[in-house]
């Protein structure tokens, strides 16, 4: 969004990140989140077996696989959320596997947006309230925060929904509400965790056409996990994770 706060001062060394929007609007042939050699064991399970992974800048990536195969796992830990016991992720110019804690943390908040699967909406908030906090976490006004709000409800189809709390809603409005929140701030990356697992196939329809419309409106590169071929289909590109490893599709190029 042209009016969305400016990006990539997590750390102050995001200036070196390649452009999410090539002149001629395309998906960039650049990596903007490169992962090589991840492994991660929980106990004596071996999640991520040496994972190497490219996401484009704009590009919409789908991660589909067995049930355990290890997709989330992975999307926790290109999103900073996990650390790898091996192996690193690049974003732009940053090395995400040598921050801290604490410097994952604020990455996240300041590049990335994330959808799960379900219980995601503050309860007790309509939703043009949902919408409204990160952007008022941001620092921007009340006033401009809910004009903004209401905009993104109306992109992804919900402002008749506005003042209605989650539970006054369906799934895939719910869910759609979810998708403003995420991108309403404005962020780099959008990682879904299985945006669609809990909806009938109208209303995931639904949410992948404004997650899809409005991603690419505003210039963001989307990592979903799905197991819905369907959903998988309004990706770009669809990589494959089975025991732990990318067996189709991890590498760009
Ligand atoms: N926090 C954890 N503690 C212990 N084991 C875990 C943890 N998280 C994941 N695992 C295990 O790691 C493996 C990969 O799990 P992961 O959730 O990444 O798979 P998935 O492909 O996303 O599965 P699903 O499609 O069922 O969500 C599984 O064997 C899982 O049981």
């Amino acid at each position: 969004m042209s009016d969305a706060p400016p990006r990539g001062t997590a750390d102050g060394q995001m200036g070196d990140a390649p452009p999410r929007r090539t002149p001629d609007g395309t998906v960039s042939e650049v990596p903007l989140l490169r992962a090589r050699g991840l492994r991660l064991a929980f106990g004596l399970t071996e999640a991520l077996r040496g994972v190497d992974v490219d996401v484009c800048a704009r590009e919409i990536v789908a991660v589909t696989g067995p049930s355990g195969s290890g997709k989330s796992t992975l999307l926790h830990v290109l999103a900073g959320v996990l650390a790898p016991d091996a192996g690193t992720v690049d974003y732009g110019g940053v090395r995400v596997t040598d921050l801290d804690e604490e410097g994952r943390s604020r990455l996240r908040l300041a590049e990335f947006g994330f959808v799960f699967q379900y219980g995601q909406l503050l309860p007790d908030l309509s939703a043009v309230d949902n919408v409204t906090i990160p952007l008022l976490l941001t620092g921007i006004r009340r006033r401009e925060a809910l004009r903004r709000a209401g905009e993104w409800l109306d992109r992804v189809g919900v402002g008749d929904c506005a003042a209605r709390l989650p539970a006054e809603m369906s799934g895939g409005q719910a869910q759609r509400v979810a998708v403003a929140r995420a991108l309403a701030t404005g962020p780099a990356v959008l990682f879904a965790d299985e945006p669609t697992g809990s909806l009938d196939s109208l209303a995931a329809e639904t949410v992948m056409l404004a997650l899809t419309g409005a991603a690419r409106e505003s210039g963001a590169t989307v990592v979903l996990i799905t197991h819905d071929p369907r959903t998988a289909a309004y990706a770009d590109r669809e990589l494959t994770v089975r025991d732990g490893r990318v067996t189709f599709g991890g590498l760009v190029g």
